[in-house]
C-alpha cells in the first residue's frame, strides 16, 4: 500500500528522517517534528464522468481503494463497472481524500458539501478553472485548511465514463492549486493523488493558473470551435477535402458545450483579454488580405509582411509547446507507411518498428478517400528516419518517400 506525507492533527506515524523528495516537484518539507506519514489508501471519488473514472482507473492498481459516487446511478454503476472503483456505501469509513469531478458550476457546493459530511478528509476538485472555486468556498464559509485545488492538465474532447482511460494522465501536468489557508500536508496528499495517476505537479495560485489556461486550453478551445462553425454551410464536396490539418486545428471543437459554457463563463475576464489581443490581430491579417484583393500583383506595402509575420510568430509560439513529460520539444521526423485497410496490419507495422529498436514517438492514422488503404504516420526522433525507413523496406513495407 503506497504511503504519503500528511501533516500533524492527521492519523499516521510520526517520520523519523526528512521527507522524500519527488522527480520534477520540489517538495514543501515539513519540520520533523510535526510531519507524520499516513496511508493515502482510501479515495473517494464525487463525480464519475470522464476526468472522474480516469482517476479511478489510474490510482485502482496502486494500492488505493477507490469509492463513487455520482448523482446519477447510470454514470456511477457504469464507472464501477468499468474497473474504477466500487460504489460508495452510506457504511464506508470516511475516505482520507475526496476528489470531487463535477462540472465546475457545483464544484464548488459539492466540494463544501464534502468538507462538512467529513470533517477529517481532504478534499480536492479537478475543475478547469480555480479562483472562482476558491471565491465560492470561502462564501460559504468552508474549512479551507482542508481544501487544496487541482486541476489535471489532459482530457478528452468527450464525457461520460465510457471515455475514462487510465493512462490519461500519464506524464501530463496536474497542476495543485493551494489556498492561502490549505494545511501543507494535504498539499502533499494532493499532489500525492496527482503523482499516483501518473501526472507531473506543478503548484501554482489559483489567479496565476487562472491566467495561463486562458491562453493554453480556453482560448485554444474558442478558436477551434470558431474554425470548425465555418464549415457548418460548406458544400459536402469541400468538406470532403479536409485533410490533416483541418483535424489538428479542430478535434476539440467536438467538446461538450455545457462543459465549455461553464469554464469560460468561469474564466470570463482572462479568456477576454486574450480574444481581443486576438482579434486585433485577426483585423490586421483582414486588412492585409483586403489591400491585396484579388489581384496578387498588387504591390500593397506591409502586407506581405503582416501575413509573414502571422506564420512567424505561430511558428515561435508553435516551438514553446513543450514536447512529451513535458521535455523541451522535439522536431520529429516522419516516416509514412501506405498499409492495407486490414485487421491486424498496423500491429504487425508496430510490432516491425519495434523489432528494429526504434521508440515511435507519435502515431498518425488516415484513410485514404476511395480506395481500401491507411497511411501511418509514425513520428522518430531525426537520426531514426532513414534507418527505419531502409529496414521496413527490407521487411516488404510501402513506405513513401
Ligand atoms: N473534459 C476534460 O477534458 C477535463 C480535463 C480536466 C478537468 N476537467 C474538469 O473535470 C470536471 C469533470 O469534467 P468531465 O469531463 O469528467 O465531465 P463529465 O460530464 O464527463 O462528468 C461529470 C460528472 O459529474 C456528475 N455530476 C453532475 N452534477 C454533480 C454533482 N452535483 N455532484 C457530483 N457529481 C455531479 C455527472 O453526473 C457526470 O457523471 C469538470 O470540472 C471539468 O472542468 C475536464
Ligand atoms: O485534450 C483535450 O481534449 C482537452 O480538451 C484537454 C484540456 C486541455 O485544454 O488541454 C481541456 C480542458 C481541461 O481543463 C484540461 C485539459
Amino acid at each position: 500500500m503506497p504511503r504519503h506525507v500528511v501533516a500533524a492533527g492527521d492519523a499516521g506515524q510520526p517520520v523519523r528522517g526528512p521527507l522524500p523528495r519527488t522527480r520534477g516537484r520540489q517538495r514543501t518539507h515539513l519540520p520533523v517534528e510535526v510531519a507524520y506519514v499516513a496511508a493515502l489508501s482510501r479515495v473517494r471519488i464525487v463525480g464519475t464522468g470522464l476526468i472522474g473514472t480516469s482517476i479511478g482507473l489510474a490510482i485502482r492498481d496502486r494500492g488505493v481503494e477507490v469509492s463513487l459516487s455520482d448523482p446519477s446511478p447510470t454514470a456511477v454503476a457504469l464507472a464501477a463497472d468499468l474497473g474504477a472503483g466500487r460504489l460508495a456505501t452510506d457504511d464506508d469509513p470516511a475516505p482520507e481524500l475526496i476528489v470531487v469531478a463535477a462540472p465546475p458550476d457545483v464544484t464548488g457546493d459539492v466540494v463544501a458539501q464534502q468538507l462538512t459530511r467529513f470533517p477529517q478528509a481532504t478534499v480536492t476538485d479537478v475543475a478547469s478553472v480555480k479562483r472562482v472555486i476558491a471565491h465560492e468556498l470561502a462564501e460559504a464559509g468552508a474549512d479551507a485548511s482542508r481544501y487544496v485545488g487541482g486541476h489535471p492538465m489532459a482530457g478528452r474532447e468527450r464525457s461520460g465514463a465510457i471515455s475514462g482511460r487510465s493512462d490519461l494522465f500519464q506524464g501530463r501536468p496536474w497542476v495543485v492549486v493551494p489556498t492561502s489557508n490549505s494545511h501543507p500536508g494535504r498539499v502533499e496528499q494532493v499532489c500525492a493523488l496527482a503523482e499516483l495517476a501518473g501526472a507531473v505537479v506543478t503548484r501554482m495560485e489559483a489567479a496565476e493558473h487562472d491566467a495561463a489556461v486562458a491562453a493554453v486550453s480556453h482560448v485554444p478551445q474558442v478558436a477551434a470551435s470558431l474554425v470548425a462553425s465555418r464549415l457548418r454551410e460548406l458544400p459536402t464536396e469541400s468538406v470532403a477535402l479536409a485533410g490533416q490539418g483541418l483535424r489538428d486545428v479542430t478535434r476539440i471543437a467536438a467538446s461538450d458545450p455545457a462543459l465549455w459554457t461553464q469554464i469560460l463563463v468561469g474564466n470570463a475576464s482572462a479568456v477576454r483579454d486574450i480574444l481581443a489581443e486576438l482579434a486585433r490581430d485577426l483585423g490586421g491579417v483582414v486588412a492585409a488580405l483586403d489591400a491585396i484583393g484579388d489581384n496578387p500583383d498588387a504591390l500593397a506595402p506591409g502586407a506581405r509582411g503582416v501575413l509573414a509575420a502571422l506564420v512567424a510568430d505561430g511558428n515561435a509560439g508553435h516551438a514553446r509547446i513543450p514536447g512529451k513529460h513535458g521535455l523541451t520539444a522535439v522536431a520529429y521526423g516522419v516516416v509514412t507507411v501506405v498499409v492495407a485497410d486490414e485487421p491486424g496490419t498496423v500491429a504487425r507495422l508496430l510490432h516491425d518498428i519495434g523489432a528494429e529498436g526504434v521508440n515511435m514517438e507519435d502515431l498518425h492514422i488516415e484513410h485514404e478517400v476511395g480506395r481500401q488503404v491507411g497511411i501511418v504516420q509514425v513520428s522518430v526522433v531525426p537520426q531514426a528516419v532513414e534507418p527505419l525507413i531502409e529496414a521496413l523496406r527490407r521487411r516488404g513495407w510501402n513506405v513513401r518517400d
